[in-house]
């Protein structure tokens, strides 16, 4: 465990996340800053080239640590920039999707989530490499793909939309086929999803893997085989009670290393964005690649 005293920070908010207005916040980010004599840069994404330009500002410039606000895609973008870097992640969650954040325990509250700006711990945390591409919290393959992607494509934002997409393609998904190659256990059959979890719940709070840990060197492979659909509400019961590997119809296995086999091609996504990375891919676990900036323990308050 690091603490880090801030004295110059990057703020990068997305201005349409989560269909929440953020006209306040600078003003927050402004108070907090000026009274604890922090030194700060606000950058507003635009949805072009973000990545790239907060890059240029990263190499120009020490952070003492980047904080992203806004949802999972934001997250994503931030702490790819800062994996293997000495530069902590902060989060402020204001998405439709904060998984990361709640895998975190990072307050969901603004207000209290900016005081992580003077009272914080700073940890690390493993990332995925898939094909190269880093993974911080979920990412996979199969019917939860799909529906990322239609959400991905239409125009309305939050969990409401996300759940009337998913209701949709729900009776005529037909599960695919995987082979997958691990350092621990291999599998070759169907599957109606497959995850390859770094942490453990979906921003709409599905818990796919519920004994994952962030900073345990090794990530889980999460599958849910194919089921009756009669059972599908059984199952979604499971992941939003924290269960589901009690399920009949789920196998975890969790490993370093894994070589997925997407033998029919099926659309995947990482950390919720959709993603073609070929037939094969390679997973690798990168231990404690990432410093991620959290609330004080309970003990040390
Ligand atoms: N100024 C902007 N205008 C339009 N789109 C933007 C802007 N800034 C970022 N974006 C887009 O916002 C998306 C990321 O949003 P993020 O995940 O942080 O929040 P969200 O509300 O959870 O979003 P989503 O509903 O897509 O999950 C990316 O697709 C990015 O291109």
């Amino acid at each position: 465990m690091e603490s880090n005293k801030h004295h110059n920070l990057l703020f990068v908010i997305n201005p349409i996340s989560g269909d929440v207005e953020k006209e306040d916040l600078e003003e927050e980010i402004a108070t907090i800053c000026q009274e604890h004599h922090i030194r700060f840069e606000i950058y507003k994404t635009t949805g072009e080239h973000d990545k790239e330009t907060i890059k240029e500002k990263l190499d120009q410039q020490k952070y003492d640590a980047v904080y992203a606000i806004g949802g999972d895609g934001t997250v994503s973008i931030v702490a790819s920039l800062l994996i293997n870097t000495t530069t902590p992640l902060g989060i402020v969650p204001l998405g439709s999707g904060n998984g990361l954040s709640k895998d975190l325990h990072i307050p969901q509250d603004t207000e209290e989530a900016l005081e992580l700006i003077h009272r914080h711990v700073v940890r690390n945390i493993d990332t995925v490499l898939l094909n190269g591409v880093p993974s911080i919290h979920l990412s996979d393959f199969g019917f939860n793909a799909l529906v990322v992607k239609r959400f991905c494509e239409g125009d309305t934002r939050g969990p409401g939309s996300y759940a009337w997409i998913a209701m949709q393609e729900y009776l005529g998904y037909e599960a695919k086929r995987y082979r997958i190659e691990t350092d621990a256990e291999s599998f070759e059959g169907q599957a109606f999803m497959v995850t390859v979890a770094n942490a453990n719940a979906f921003g709409t709070n599905a818990n796919i893997n519920p004994d994952g840990i962030l900073n345990d060197g090794k990530f889980e492979i999460c599958l849910i085989e194919p089921f009756p659909k009669a059972a599908g509400i059984g199952i979604l019961y499971k992941l939003y009670t924290d269960s589901i590997d009690t399920s009949v119809y789920t196998r975890t296995i969790s490993c370093k290393k894994a070589t997925i086999y997407n033998l029919e091609h099926e659309v995947m996504h990482i950390d919720g964005e959709p993603m073609n990375l070929g037939e094969v891919i390679t997973a690798e676990i990168q231990p404690k690649s990432l410093k991620v900036i959290l609330p004080l323990p309970e003990d040390e308050e």
